[in-house]
């Protein structure tokens, strides 16, 4: 069957793959062509007459939104500015969405102004204009005209239509008075703009637009004569099929590629087979109740009492919750653990086995320096070059022959845990000054042995993955769940650091916070960016040593969170003080997966507890215009990381309200489906491409990702200068995530926030705290909410146990 060709130019925006998709969800009223919309970025070519050539065999054109402004020439718009002024492509249907829009009616010489009060996130009432040019103009064909719908708008920009060739056919009213929302070109040319997002979630009838345009476009090309249509009817077979080729690789350069395309085949095909399966011959499984105690820090208390002298990773939920803090996992690295460390700054990963007696800090930091490639015969140990890409590419291919769906009801039978940086994220530069300490962006180690807890039906299972389970922890557990514990109570003492060591903080400076916070509000109102997550780093050196298990012993108690996470990644022997640690107090999941479906829950939204403050008057102070924008501008952006991927994205939570130890919070559920069926997910996706995809995430980046990531790490007023006193100049783990990928094909992983990290054993320790500006913002109140975010870690080093 033939296909409705639509080709979507793309200004690197987070909102493109919704536009993207809601068109391929239309049908055409007199045809059974399929659409199929074909994505280039605006700067894919670097001139018109190249996208000219490939005219015939394209139906029609949409322009989509963006971060910039279009008087800003081709260094924000590509070609679009071009396009819209040459004379080649006024017999082309064209919607311009936002910033396509703003570039459109600029082509007609209207004026760009800059919006007095700014409108990111925000839900308006559109209103057609009630003369004869809009009432039976197609792209508004079928609206009810006696009321108007709801869209949201995300524009810092605004057009002023003083030009006669500019058909006025929609607007809204707010504090900058009427503000024009949508327009047909002159008549002759067949061209339409909307300044608001027909695809937000937030949006009545974005499908009704799209799909009347597209109908349109199908007309207009089936009636009109144009020089365009005759040269699409007189091209041979030959040059139709040239065209389409070029089209269609055209639409590859956006790289969608999955990590490795046999992920999803060999884990649905070991499902069938799996009980001939060698691997399952060595899995062992038990299970125990425990009815006797059944408070999350059960977890705390099996690691305290029966694993002091065992290497362990906790991924603990010290709150139960529905879907979220149901289980816990004590992950235990032992000699058969392979351990995988990855370098951005130097593009280099390292391969060996957990304390692997014969591997020292000396001989790997040698050849961290030196070679390109090493291996060495003595020990398990291997040393390359590879970037980010490379990374993700070595860990499939380790797990390809490991995955196989067998008790997927269990989260988590073994596989890889760990954690990524921010800086491992897509779109983050390092800048490598040769005498920066390394430190790790990447760092996963396979689990063999792992004791899950459900917190909800009270179970604890011992499962090992190859039979090597500690039979000493076995006997233990299993005494220790049978007799009723007899320390109900918890130790009162944990919930504080041991007295006799003072900690030197260094927090950011007000100043400093003041002057960023300005700054991104210059982006913000010149149309860069619709929210950033600006963020600080506090430095905390103790007067003498803490492990970090110690700390984290107190961060669980005094800031419990569903994902409370404990990672001391000590895994060469002699290096105990360089290695890198993070404990956390997580309340935000970034990812979790299964075989066939992916949810994401970013939190957006934050209002600190008080005596006064009760979860009602939070709810109304979060469903405010403020905090409702900000929660909805990554929810659509969280969207759009899915739909680039996958068709069938669903918001199945809108904004509730959470509430934990010190915060409540606002939080959005999004899910995925459709990763099991080949027919849907054609290019074999699997949960680990979903997260390779969407890293930062959005939560911490804000909107459009691309370019806030870029202005937030560039320009050196904002978290460089701000966060001078660490020296670094990173974020680190901190807004990067942690979890698991599990060989039953299950995943999870939270936002490393309310966290700590080290990255020297805990010598010292850093504390991210930071949140999303936006117009709205006021720079008292975000300070606040930095200090109450920050302070839900560092009152770990208040004597204090009030909250
Ligand atoms: C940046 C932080 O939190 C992020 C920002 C939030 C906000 O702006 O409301 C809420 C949760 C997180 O996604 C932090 O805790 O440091
Ligand atoms: N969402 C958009 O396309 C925004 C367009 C433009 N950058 C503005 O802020 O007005």
């Amino acid at each position: 069957m033939d296909t409705f060709n639509v080709l979507f130019i793309d200004s690197y925006d987070s909102f493109t793959y919704n536009v993207v998709r809601l068109l391929e969800q239309q049908k055409l009223h007199e045809s059974t062509q399929r659409i199929k919309v074909f994505t280039i970025r605006n700067d894919t070519f670097t001139n018109v007459s190249q996208l000219k050539e490939i005219l015939p065999v394209i139906d029609c054109i949409v322009v989509g939104p963006g971060p910039g402004n279009p008087l800003n020439g081709s260094e924000d718009m590509g070609i679009i500015n071009e396009l819209f002024s040459g004379s080649d492509f006024q017999d082309i249907p064209i919607l311009g969405v936002c910033l396509g829009f703003q570039a459109l009616c600029h082509s007609f010489g209207a004026d760009i102004i800059q919006l007095k009060t700014i409108k990111h996130g925000q839900v308006y009432d559109i209103n057609l204009y009630n003369n004869e040019d809009t009432l039976l103009n197609p792209l508004f064909l079928s609206f009810n005209r006696a009321r108007s719908f709801k869209a949201t708008r995300y524009h810092s920009l605004a057009i002023i239509n003083n030009n006669k060739s500019l058909i006025p056919l929609a607007y809204t009213t707010d504090e900058n008075g009427t503000v024009l929302m949508a327009v047909q070109a002159a008549k002759k040319v067949p061209w339409f703009g909307v300044q608001y997002h027909p695809e937000s979630c937030c949006s009545e009838n974005g499908d009704l637009l799209v799909g009347n345009f597209l109908n349109f476009a199908f007309d207009y090309n089936s009636k009109t004569n144009t020089a365009r249509q005759l040269k699409k009817l007189s091209l041979i077979n030959n040059d139709q099929i040239k065209y389409k080729k070029i089209l269609y690789q055209l639409n590859l350069i956006i790289d969608k590629k999955p990590i490795d395309v046999d992920l999803s085949a060999s884990l649905l095909a070991n499902k069938n087979e799996c009980v001939n399966n060698d691997i399952l011959k060595k899995i062992e499984i038990k299970e125990y109740s425990i009815n006797n105690y059944d408070k999350p820090n059960i977890t705390m208390k099996i690691a305290e009492d029966l694993l002091v002298d065992y290497d362990k990773f906790v991924l603990a939920s010290s709150t139960v919750n529905k879907n979220r803090g149901e289980w816990s996992i004590i992950a235990l690295p032992d000699s058969n653990s392979e351990v995988f460390t990855h370098f951005t700054q130097v593009n280099k990963t390292c391969i060996y086995k957990w304390r692997d007696p014969q591997i020292t800090k000396n001989q790997l930091d040698s050849m961290l320096e030196k070679s390109d490639k090493f291996a060495n015969s003595n020990a398990y140990l291997k040393v390359f070059s590879e970037a980010k890409e490379g990374f993700w590419k070595t860990i499939s291919s380790y797990m390809k022959n490991k995955l196989f769906a067998y008790k997927n009801h269990l989260p988590f039978i073994g596989g890889l845990v760990g954690v990524m940086s921010y800086e491992f994220g897509n779109y983050v530069q390092m800048n490598m000054d040769p005498n920066d300490l390394l430190m790790p962006d990447a760092k996963l180690v396979f689990i063999n042995n792992t004791i899950l807890i459900n917190h909800v039906d009270k179970k604890v299972y011992t499962i090992s993955l190859n039979n090597t389970f500690p039979p000493q922890i076995s006997d233990n557990l299993s005494n220790y769940l049978k007799d009723k514990i007899q320390t109900t109570e918890d130790n009162l003492e944990l919930s504080k650091l041991p007295k006799d060591v003072t900690f030197d903080i260094i927090k950011p400076v007000k100043k400093d916070y003041a002057n960023a916070f300005e700054a991104c509000r210059n982006y913000i109102k010149q149309g860069y960016s619709y929210e950033m997550c600006l963020t600080t780093q506090t430095k905390i050196t103790p007067s003498k040593k803490l492990t970090p298990w110690r700390i984290f012993q107190t961060l669980t108690r005094r800031n419990p969170a569903p994902f409370s996470n404990y990672f001391f990644f000590n895994d060469i022997i002699d290096n105990d003080s360089n290695s890198v640690c993070l404990v956390s107090s997580s309340p935000e999941r970034f990812l979790k997966w299964d075989l066939d479906s992916c949810e994401l829950r970013p939190i957006k939204g934050t209002v600190k507890k008080s005596k006064t403050m009760t979860r009602e008057l939070a709810t109304e102070i979060l469903k405010t215009p403020k905090e409702f924008g900000e929660n909805l501008m990554i929810l659509d952006l969280i969207r759009n990381d899915l739909y680039e991927l996958l068709s069938d994205v669903r918001v199945e939570e809108f904004m509730s309200v959470e509430e934990y130890a010190t915060v409540y919070q606002l939080v959005s559920v999004i899910k995925l489906y459709g990763m099991a069926n080949p027919q849907v997910n054609t290019n074999n996706y699997v949960g680990l491409d979903v997260l390779k995809h969407s890293l930062p995430p959005g939560s911490m980046t804000g909107a459009p990702k691309k370019k806030t990531v870029k202005l937030l790490q560039q320009d050196p007023m904002l978290e460089t200068n701000l966060n001078k006193h660490t020296t670094k100049d990173t974020r680190g783990l901190y807004s990067g995530v942690s979890g698991y990928w599990s060989v039953n094909g299950n995943g999870d992983w939270s936002v490393n926030i309310r966290c700590l990290h080290s990255y020297n054993g805990g010598d010292d320790w850093a504390i991210g705290a930071g949140g999303a500006l936006t117009i709205l913002s006021n720079v008292e109140a975000e300070l606040d909410e930095v200090f109450v975010k920050l302070e839900s870690a560092l009152q770990v080093f208040n004597d204090s146990t009030q909250i």
